[in-house]
């Protein structure tokens, strides 16, 4: 992926945008644990009382408990509390119709108020359990001994009538009780405080449930904002990472294009056309894939795993292992997984390559392989592609298929030994029901992180694959490229071509395919090439519009290097008809303007009818706006040659390279061309390959090739006497009296 990381610079804003909203999101499902925990321990146990330190309670219930405080503690209750006469302040508390109340000051320090009296309930726990077991009757409490700790169901009718018995208990057993009570933890002291508070403002008359509810509301609806917010955080980053993978992936595309566009064929010879095709859609869409998920998951889920744990830990401590046992076994998970899946993954973009060679290869020769009935043989030729790809493919599924149950066992057995190990942490009052509930779903949404990374894992080494297969292409300097400074062809020189001393090999072969050649074809005049198959002319035509650089010496067009010269420049010049008609897929017209696009209709028509195209032409149903199929299929091989020449003269190049491009031509419409071709274009240069002595018989030059080599030069009738392999190739296509 760092090869192509380039591409991301485009994108910094919207990606930036994405993190800061990834950012939000996990703040908000961070905090979701938190509010649940809060309903649970501060909305439902509490019943929704955050404070231990009671806003009021009545004369008798403030004296009464005095009795479990020390002196400075009572000293600080007399100071924190106020006397408020009977009928003052009735509408906050009923009671106060009839009796006084003591009321918190303003002034007052709250949280040192909530805390002795969180410490006071225990004290007072303590102290009747201790009761409890030296009278071995439970007369004198109004809790049995399973509900110690329950606070909540006091009657404070038959508390107070204890108050004559508390006189008499030794100031040792409040003592005692106190440093009991001292050490119980934090937040047990402030629930069962609240629970106290709860039911001394019940003593008042308070509506205690109105209390809960508005709690439980309030903070159900922070759940419900934060839920929103979390919401509409994934819904832009989706947004944001569509448009960015999306973005990316055009740009890829396009950039992957427009190389191919640039490449010599030395290029095409290296990399395969189903493997250009592989890369510019599939392996692009591997890296989109990957791109549109790291976005949402590479910042999101290490942001939940550490926030999670964070948290988790802040909830409880004494449970971190719990936590560290789920992410070893995950990492070790993960990794095991890894190890067997990669080298899988990684394969998969080249046997999708290979299947794409087989199809594509099965497609274009699908004629030649019914000819031969060879359709069991490409099956199989098929099939051995599909499978290797299907059994890659299923061993990857299957090892995915198992992670997930395997990584939901995990979840689900993390979660069960919180439940267990919390469980006894509440029954031994060190944690809250409410944190254990948060705890757990931490665990859970770090487990899920968890499983996002191993996501991002899994296809982040495919998309690298594919990565490295866009980089390779984008990467590749094309072998024939524009010079810095392009130089102009010299007027005066119309269409002159000349070889100087060249030689070509092709890359990675072990000879020169072109030895020494050296000739020079001028304006007006036709220079043929006529040799025994793969003696090199269609190689030797292919440098002249710089389809591949020489390997040694030059070749000239009017005068200058070809590749002194823009491409562009050069190819303005030249007509190329190649050996196997291309066409696109269009109408006629459109094809025949495909070298200039302003052509007139007169143009057209006057380079159709020197390709002796317009006889078929005018026979098809609509003329020249007849439409061609894709390749030009519904055209025969003839007419396709035909029509590729019309397209070359519609240019009004000034030099035509016709490589091997009248073989499909019967020889009627073979001469009739060449004599209309001598008329028409009669000041361009011409340069023509042909199998047919009968095509070049004519030619003011005719150069023979053989492996590569010039073996001869001149007309017709001077190589018959002076070049024996042109005699040869003359005397097996002519009778004697031609060849006399
Ligand atoms: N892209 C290529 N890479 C490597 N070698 C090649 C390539 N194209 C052609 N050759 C080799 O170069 C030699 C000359 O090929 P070329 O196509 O120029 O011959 P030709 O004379 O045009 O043959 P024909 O008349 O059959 O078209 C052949 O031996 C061929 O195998």
């Amino acid at each position: 992926m760092r090869r192509i990381s380039r591409y991301f610079k485009t994108y910094f804003g919207p990606i930036l945008l994405a993190v800061l909203l990834l950012f939000a999101q996990a703040m908000c499902d961070l905090s979701l644990p938190n509010y649940m925990s809060n309903i649970v321990n501060t909305g439902i146990q509490q019943g929704g009382i955050t404070n231990a330190a009671p806003s009021a309670v009545s004369t008798k219930g403030l004296q009464f408990f005095k009795n479990f405080m020390s002196q400075d503690q009572k000293t600080l209750i007399d100071n924190s509390y106020q006397l408020v006469q009977k009928g003052t302040d009735t509408s906050s508390y009923p009671q106060n119709k009839t009796e006084d109340i003591y009321e918190l000051k303003d002034s007052a320090d709250r949280q040192a108020v909530s805390n002795l009296f969180g410490e006071t309930t225990w004290t007072f726990i303590n102290t009747m359990k201790s009761l409890q077991s030296k009278m071995g009757s439970k007369a004198s409490t109004t809790q049995d001994s399973s509900t110690q700790t329950d606070v909540s169901n006091i009657d404070f009718s038959k508390l107070y009538q204890m108050e004559p018995m508390l006189a008499r208990v030794p100031q040792q057993t409040f003592a005692d009780a106190r440093k009991k009570a001292a050490g119980v933890q934090d937040s047990m002291k402030l629930q069962s405080g609240a629970v106290l508070v709860k039911a001394f403002y019940q003593e008042l008359g308070v509506d205690t449930a109105q209390i809960e509810q508005n709690y439980i509301i309030r903070e159900g609806l922070y759940m419900l904002l934060f839920t929103l917010g979390s919401v509409a955080a994934a819904i832009l980053v989706g947004l944001l990472a569509s448009r960015v993978s999306a973005g990316m992936s055009r740009d890829l595309r396009r950039d992957v294009f427009n190389r191919v566009n640039a490449f010599s064929n030395t290029e095409f010879d290296k990399f395969s056309t189903a493997s250009l095709i592989t890369r510019t859609t599939n392996d692009i869409t591997q890296v989109q894939m990957v791109v549109l998920m790291g976005i949402r998951m590479l910042f999101y889920a290490p942001m939940m795993a550490l926030g999670g744990i964070t948290m988790a830990v802040r909830k409880s401590v004494s449970m971190t292992w719990i936590i560290a046992l789920a992410v070893i076994v995950l990492i070790g998970l993960v990794g095991v997984i890894f190890s067997i899946a990669l080298p899988r993954f990684k394969k998969m973009q080249s046997l999708i390559d290979r299947m794409n060679l087989v199809a594509r290869e099965n497609l274009t020769g699908l004629m030649v392989t019914r000819a031969f009935s060879n359709q069991n043989f490409e099956e199989k030729r098929f099939d051995k592609a599909n499978r290797n790809l299907t059994d890659n493919q299923r061993f990857v599924n299957r090892l995915m298929a198992i992670m997930m149950p395997v990584m939901m066992l995990v979840m689900n057995g993390i979660s069960l030994l919180i439940v267990w190990v919390g469980a006894h942490q509440v029954a031994q009052s060190r944690i809250q029901v409410g944190d254990m509930m948060a705890y757990m779903q931490y665990a859970i949404q770090i487990i899920i992180s968890f499983l996002f990374i191993s996501a991002i894992f899994i296809f982040l080494p495919r998309a690298s694959v594919s990565a490295g297969r866009i980089a390779d292409i984008i990467e590749t300097e094309p072998a024939v490229q524009d010079p810095p400074e392009p130089k102009a062809f010299r007027p005066e020189k119309k269409g002159c071509v000349e070889f100087r001393q060249v030689s070509f090999r092709y890359q990675g072969a072990q000879e020169d395919v072109l030895h020494n050649i050296s000739f020079t074809a001028e304006p007006g005049q036709t220079t043929a090439f006529i040799g025994s198959t793969g003696s090199g002319k269609s190689t030797l035509i292919n440098l002249i519009p710089r389809f591949y650089d020489v390997t040694e010496g030059a070749v000239y067009v009017d005068g200058l290097d070809v590749r002194q010269a823009s491409q562009k420049d050069l190819r303005a010049r030249i007509g190329y008809v190649p050996q196997k008609g291309v066409l696109l897929s269009g109408t006629i017209a459109s094809n025949l303007r495909y070298g200039k696009a302003d052509a007139t209709d007169e143009e057209l028509n006057a380079a159709a009818q020197v390709a002796q195209a317009t006889e078929f032409i005018s026979t098809m149903p609509d003329g020249m706006q007849t439409s061609i199929s894709q390749g030009g299929s519904n055209v025969s091989g003839g007419q396709k040659q035909r029509l590729s020449i019309a397209r070359a003269l519609a240019t009004g190049a000034q030099i035509y390279l016709f490589d091997d491009s009248f073989s499909a031509l019967d020889f009627k419409t073979d001469a009739a061309l060449r004599a209309a071709l001598k008329t028409q274009i009669s000041g361009a240069t011409v340069l023509l390959v042909a199998q047919r002595v009968s095509t070049i018989m004519d030619a003011d030059q005719i150069i023979v090739l053989d492996e590569g080599k010039i073996v001869g030069r001149g007309t017709h009738r001077e190589l018959l006497n002076t070049c024996p392999t042109y005699y040869e190739i003359a005397s097996s296509q002519l009778t004697k009296e031609e060849l006399a």
